[in-house]
């Protein structure tokens, strides 16, 4: 979807280079007294894709968001919307700006004294267009996010997901170049959440519309992101596909973040793990290609011994394989070596974790 708006009189020159790229930030930074809130942040959103922002409780995401929608100034860098810089213009100049970008909250931010259509309509009047044409828009977007009977309502007579709907519905209204999704999904139920993210992938992929999300759930990154960006201490320490990321944390922080939703070795074996046993555990991640194939019937037939699979699983992350072993090894019948060099030969990473003395 090509996204057109009119030229901004003041505004900085187009960043014609790029035309791709919808949001462009550039060594951003913003410090409170002591603290380098966002230290140095350089990222690309591109036309169509959902990147994910993720880090822990103070790591810098909604400072780095203000200063996205124009609500904190940053200290020093760029931050450049379709080419065009918003960093530096006056209250007056980012107005129009600023409508380009849409935002959804966590507590959704309806208005409760007006009806639904109302709510979704309101970006629309900002904008000057006559009650016709933005109750019109409304009916095309509500029913866009499945809420079509739900027109004349007020928010107090809907769940926490249909008020979310509502704001993605109003978030859309006056064409953003691009959503940004603050904790979007952070007050509601599992069940509701992913319904919410769905619906989001759904527009992204049927309008090509570009989401830029942040969050501190890896879940929600999981399910609808293409490219993810790790933040921790205001900088971005990690950023790649979500699969490969996934696959291969490089960081302390990402392998924290991943810790609640990948496989972990179960407690009743974690504590008993020792430096010397009859059986060596092993952790195995493999990705891709190895995730493919039958890896452990192979490694039966090709390294005589007995091993047991004791915890794990393959998940499927933008179509790619992506999983975690446990594999509990017989020391005594099977050589430990031999069995890390046959899976690193297939592209699986090995780590011994330890030993146990009874397979109990
Ligand atoms: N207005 C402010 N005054 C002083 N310090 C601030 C201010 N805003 C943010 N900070 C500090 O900057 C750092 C980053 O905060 P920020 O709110 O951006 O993190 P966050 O990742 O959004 O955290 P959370 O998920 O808990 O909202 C924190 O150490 C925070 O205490």
């Amino acid at each position: 979807m090509t996204q057109h708006f009119a030229p901004i009189e003041g505004a900085s020159p187009v960043d014609t280079a790029l035309s791709e790229t919808v949001v462009r930030i550039v060594d951003l930074r913003r410090r409170f007294g002591q603290t380098p809130a966002v230290d140095g942040v350089s990222l690309t959103v591109r036309k169509g894709e959902v990147l994910g922002i993720i880090g822990r409780s103070g790591a810098g995401k909604s400072t780095l968001i203000r200063c996205l929608n124009g609500l904190e100034r940053p200290d020093s860098g760029q931050i450049f919307v379709e080419g065009r810089e918003i960093t530096g213009l006056s209250e007056r100049d980012l107005q129009p700006l600023r409508r380009r970008i849409g935002m959804i909250f966590q507590h959704f931010n309806l208005l409760s004294a007006k009806t639904v259509e109302e709510n979704v309509a309101l970006p629309l009047k900002i904008e000057g267009q006559s009650r016709d044409e933005r109750l019109r828009r409304a009916a095309e977007l509500l029913e866009l996010v499945g809420l079509a009977d739900k027109a004349k309502a007020y928010p107090a007579a809907l769940s926490g997901g249909q008020k979310q709907r509502v704001g993605i519905a109003r978030a859309l209204a006056a064409r953003p170049a691009v959503l940004l999704s603050d904790e979007a999904t952070s007050a509601l139920d599992p069940e509701t959440t992913r319904s919410i993210l769905a619906l989001l992938k759904d527009i992204n992929q049927k309008l090509g519309l570009t989401i830029l999300l942040i969050t501190h759930e890896l879940e929600v990154v999981r399910s609808i992101a293409d490219r993810v960006a790790v933040i921790d201490a205001g900088r971005i320490v990690e950023e790649g596909q979500v699969w490969s990321i996934f696959a291969d944390p490089r960081t302390e922080v990402t392998r924290s973040l991943l810790a609640g939703i990948r496989p972990q070795l179960p407690q009743a074996i974690a504590t008993r793990l020792t430096g010397v046993g009859r059986e060596a555990i092993l952790r195995v991640d493999i990705a891709g290609e190895a995730a493919r194939r039958p890896l452990l019937q192979e490694l039966a037939t090709s390294v005589p011994g007995r091993f047991r699979l004791v915890h794990g699983g393959i998940d499927t992350i933008q179509g790619e394989p992506v999983g975690t072993l446990f594999l509990g090894v017989d020391t005594a019948s099977r050589g430990i070596a031999e069995t890390i060099e046959f899976l690193n030969a297939r592209k699986a990473r090995v780590e011994v974790l330890g030993y146990v003395t009874d397979n109990a």
